[in-house]
């Protein structure tokens, strides 16, 4: 927040020789090294941006922690540059250190340095106790600010105290860059119940421990999954991702140490299941997710379910849906190459009182469409009630009365399904059918 740009505008405000190489890069940093600036004032962030671009260097600007969290949920940096106050007259650094304590709770690996005044010493000692790998004082140098990303990135991730042994993304700067492994996974939302999601899948990532995520389809079990595999030991590679339910799949199971995402095993039925079970090695990590723990057999669950993370649904999610909602837009914007819009306060209303189909996926889906369609760079309520994909109405006759009993039997299975959230073993009792029964049916229906 406090202003202090360059000490003038000398030769010191270019990049030093000593930090430039033949090609006209900075030593350590490659030409695609990405920094995130984290600075709610637009003098800073215009004079930064100045000074990495004359350096070669690409730099990405977010205003506030709002947006330094979507952005790192898109992408990964190879180092970030934190201011430590967002809100005028702040100048305790609360602010920032709480945003770095987030930072590094989700990826330990990651290279902050703070910025701070000349007073803020103290604030700087702190954020380095939290993590950080260097502070910049403002005003600062442009040699001296490049040379100290620089080393910051070369350091490499240190264990500081905020960090968890076996959780950081590798332990080397290369692995730490950016450029290979999976990184971080970006799980957005401040409502209690993903603070509660992330701090379980903290504790648990690390542990060897068999992981079944539960929850809506479109909550973001993937993600979560994802999420658990980046905080792991294994983290630094892409996990292997099968649906078990693709015979031909399972011969992409690893047969080493590893982790590996499994999807639907609670679609098979006993004896797949055994047969599933042999093939999983003892040195294999299985993150699983699941509709129905119900459905898996006591063997399945013990080698597969030692944890359930549920993923919760949007609507007991407070506050999240339009965290999420300017998170999307943002992405879309940058996909479609438009502007960043802006959400009206009536969308933003409308957003938090939808109870949005297929969860974070419908609401990303719906977003995405507004991006596309907004003309002046604004998305207002009406924008959002785009029309929707017909649905059959449930339970009752859709507007074109259809009498086709393949699609009426999809319909009613759907809407069991739906009443009793993906739990296979209520909806089968609700029609009137085994477990064994519906999974075949929904297996007919490609459900
Ligand atoms: N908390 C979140 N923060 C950011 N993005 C999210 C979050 N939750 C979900 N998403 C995004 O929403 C979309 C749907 O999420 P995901 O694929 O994980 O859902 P899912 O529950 O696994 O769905 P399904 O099982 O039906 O495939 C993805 O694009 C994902 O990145």
């Amino acid at each position: 927040m406090n202003a202090g740009l360059f000490e003038g505008r000398s030769a010191d405000d270019r990049p030093q020789a000593d930090t430039v190489s033949a090609n006209g890069q900075a030593g350590g940093l490659s030409s695609d090294s990405a920094i995130l600036l984290v600075d709610d004032n637009p003098a800073v962030a215009g004079a930064m941006q100045i000074a990495f671009r004359v350096a070669g260097r690409r730099i990405e600007t977010a205003s506030g922690p709002e947006e330094a969290l979507s952005r790192l949920a898109s992408r990964r940096f190879d180092a970030i540059l934190l201011d430590m106050n967002f809100t005028p007259g702040q100048s305790s650094g609360e602010e920032g250190l709480a945003l770095l304590a987030r930072i590094m709770a989700d990826d330990p690996g990651a290279c902050v340095l703070v910025i701070t005044a000349h007073s803020g010493i103290r604030i700087a000692v702190a954020a380095m106790q939290a993590g950080a790998r260097d502070f910049v004082m403002k005003p600062w140098r442009n040699g001296d600010l490049m040379a100290k990303v620089e080393a910051a990135i070369a350091r490499g991730p240190s264990l500081g105290p905020g960090a968890v042994a076996g959780m950081a993304v590798g332990g080397d700067a290369s692995s730490s860059s950016g450029s290979g492994g999976a990184g971080p996974v970006g799980l957005l939302g401040e409502s209690a119940a993903m603070q509660g999601l992330r701090d379980l899948v903290r504790r648990v990532a690390p542990t060897p421990a068999g992981v079944t995520v539960t929850g809506p389809s479109g909550s973001g079990r993937m993600l979560t999954a994802l999420a658990v595999h980046a905080a792991s030991a294994h983290g630094g590679g892409a996990p292997r991702r099968i649906d078990v339910r693709d015979g031909s799949a399972w011969a992409g199971l690893p047969q080493g140490p590893g982790t590996v995402i499994l999807r639907h095993p609670d679609r098979l039925g006993e004896v797949d299941q055994a047969r599933l079970l042999d093939r999983l090695v003892p040195q294999l990590r299985c993150i699983a997710i699941v509709d129905d723990l119900g459905a898996l057999t006591p063997a399945m669950r013990r080698r597969i379910a030692t944890v359930e993370i549920a993923v919760p649904p949007l609507a007991q999610r407070e506050g999240d849906a339009v965290l999420l909602a300017r998170h999307f837009a943002r992405l879309a914007a940058e996909r479609f190459a438009r502007p960043s819009p802006r959400l009206t306060a009536a969308a933003e209303e409308a957003i938090a009182a939808t109870r949005w189909d297929d969860e974070v996926r419908g609401l990303a889906l719906a977003i995405e469409r507004a991006v596309l369609l907004a003309e002046d760079g604004t998305i207002d309520a009406a924008a959002l009630a785009a029309p929707a994909a017909p649905r059959r109405a449930e339970g009752t006759a859709s507007a074109e009365a259809s009498f086709d009993l393949t699609d009426a039997e999809r319909a009613m299975i759907e809407a069991a399904l739906r009443e009793h959230r993906h739990n296979v073993t209520h909806a089968a009792a609700a029609l009137g059918l085994s477990r064994g029964a519906l999974y075949r049916r929904m297996a007919r229906h490609g459900l």
